[in-house]
């Protein structure tokens, strides 16, 4: 899994501004309306405690500030722990900690002591971008195209299956694909069939896996991943609109979802 850089996390607000009225524009709704239909939840002002994890590849620098920043934004009491690890978890307790966030390199998780419930990143952040292309106003149909079908893709494709969309999907992991089919009912996306999405939900971590052939002329493209999969000629060429944030938009999923 490709780890954030402090590099991606430069301008979050700006970032999360101009994607949440992309978002409004196409499908009526902010993010924080989206989460709040999507988990029937809504920010008590809860006390969120943001826990630097020092395993694997380390601290990144401005990763516990983002998460301060994203707790804020939703109206959460948000602390970063003075110390990481175990002194910081001990630490975010015993300060009264309602939620405690915290991430080493395989799992990113919310966690709410008060009732129970957990969630992680890749689950919450492919179910919030499936959801946000799930909900392009200006959609032809219901098929919509899964692009990745990793930790974060596969997720997002559950999802939509769940909400009744004839979910196609490719994944260069035949592995991964045989399960989907299996267990999701998805479709195999075949470029030979030349069919054409109004509704793409990308989730890998690659440049340019979106080809001209795969969307229709108005088209959403959502998508977490890092770098983009929108070749920026093809987002000029046709009528395109793209969501894409790298943390913001995944930790309210997170978040909203263990209220
Ligand atoms: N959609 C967001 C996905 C984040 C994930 N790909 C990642 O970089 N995880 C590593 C986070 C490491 C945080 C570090 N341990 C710290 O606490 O600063």
């Amino acid at each position: 899994m490709a780890l954030l850089t402090p590099q991606d996390l430069e301008n979050l607000s700006v970032q999360l501004e101009e994607n949440d009225a992309t978002i409004k524009k196409v499908t009526g709704l902010d993010v924080r309306g989206i989460c709040g239909e999507l988990y029937g939840t809504k920010p008590d002002s809860q006390k969120i405690g943001i826990i630097p994890i020092s395993s694997g590849e380390g601290i990144i620098g401005n990763f516990a500030s983002s998460l301060l920043f994203i707790a804020q934004y939703f109206g959460l009491n948000g602390f970063i722990t003075e110390h990481p690890d175990i002194t910081g978890y001990y630490e975010a307790v015993s300060q009264g900690a309602d939620i405690i966030l915290m991430a080493d390199d395989h799992m990113f998780v919310a966690h709410n002591l008060r009732n129970g419930r957990i969630a992680s990143n890749h689950v919450a952040t492919g179910v919030i971008y499936a959801e946000i292309a799930s909900r392009f106003r200006e959609a032809t149909s219901k098929d919509i195209l899964v692009i990745g079908l990793g930790r974060v893709g596969y997720a997002g494709a559950a999802h939509l299956v769940r909400k009744g969309f004839n979910v196609y999907a490719c994944d260069p992991n035949r592995a991964f694909l045989e399960k989907a089919v299996q267990e999701l009912g998805i479709s195999p996306y075949c470029r030979e069939d030349r069919k054409r999405f109004s509704m793409v939900f990308e989730a890998t971590p690659n440049p340019d896996t979106i080809s001209e052939g795969m969307i229709e002329e108005r088209c959403l493209v959502s998508t977490p991943g890092i770098p983009c999969g929108l070749p920026p000629e093809i987002g000029r060429k046709y009528r395109v609109d793209l969501v894409m944030e790298p943390l913001v938009i995944g930790v309210a999923s997170m978040l909203y979802s263990v209220m």
